[in-house]
């Protein structure tokens, strides 16, 4: 089942045309990874979806429904939720209160949610009333994903996690959002192609503002000829 569709997006920041017709098609309960080079557009096509930056042209549908005229707030309320690259916690909160206020009111769900982020994710667990700003690298990621899953997700945009993390950390990250495929929906912008290789169920190659390929994440693992020309790998 579709649950966001992209149809020939196009997105302008001052004057600079940025994206040129996007369309992509990401799948209920799929990890789908947007690869490309540094520049290509990725963190502008999440911005894009989540309203921060506007749609110049073309239509974005969420569930069948079009957002791409809606402010941000209201697109976070009817279910996507946005990781950025630099996480957007607040130092002074602690991990606790991050991932309270993220609970919706009346929502019966948030607790049970809430629970299985911290027996996923243990170092949030384990530091649950330590303020935000003292966590490392890797569990400000965490924290940062939690919180966007606690806050009723169904699909959430994650702008390269894995960036400055050590191996290690992104072994649990891995491991974490690999879980988190059998309830919610993951829109990954992802530099680190082992990584993409080892979640992504579908991906997306991005150039120039434009999408120059798509398909499923075992194709791309035997095309070493699209790999090489947008990813500089073999
Ligand atoms: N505020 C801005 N003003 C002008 N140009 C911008 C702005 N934001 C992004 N761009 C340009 O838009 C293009 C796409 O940027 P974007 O950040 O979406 O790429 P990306 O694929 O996410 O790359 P990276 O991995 O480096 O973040 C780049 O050429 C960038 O310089």
């Amino acid at each position: 089942m579709t649950l966001l569709k992209l149809e020939s997006v196009e997105t302008h920041i001052s004057q600079y045309h940025i994206l040129q017709g996007v369309t992509m098609d990401i799948q209920a309960g799929e990890v789908t990874v947007l690869l490309g080079r540094n520049g290509a557009g990725k963190t502008t096509t999440l911005r894009t979806i989540m309203g921060l930056n506007a749609a110049s042209g073309g239509q974005i549908l969420f569930k069948g429904e079009p957002v791409e005229k809606l402010p941000a707030y209201q697109i976070a309320r009817r279910g996507i939720g946005y990781v950025p690259e630099d996480q957007g916690i607040f130092a002074d909160l602690t991990v606790d209160e991050t991932l309270r206020i993220a609970m919706k009111r009346g929502d019966p769900a948030a607790r049970e949610r809430l629970s299985w982020m911290l027996e996923l994710f243990p170092d949030l667990a384990a530091f649950r009333e330590r303020k935000s700003g003292l966590l490392s690298g890797g569990q400000k990621q965490m924290l940062a994903i939690a919180r966007a899953y606690v806050g009723n997700s169904e699909l959430l945009l994650i702008d390269e996690p894995s960036k400055g993390l050590a191996p290690i950390m992104v072994r649990k990250l891995v491991e974490a959002l690999r879980l988190m495929r059998e309830r919610t929906t993951v829109l990954l912008v992802e530099q680190n192609f082992m990584m993409a290789q080892a979640i992504g169920d579908a991906f997306y190659l991005m150039d120039e503002g434009r999408i120059v390929s798509g398909g499923s994440m075992a194709a791309l693992n035997e095309d070493h000829e699209l790999r090489r020309k947008y990813l500089g790998i073999a």
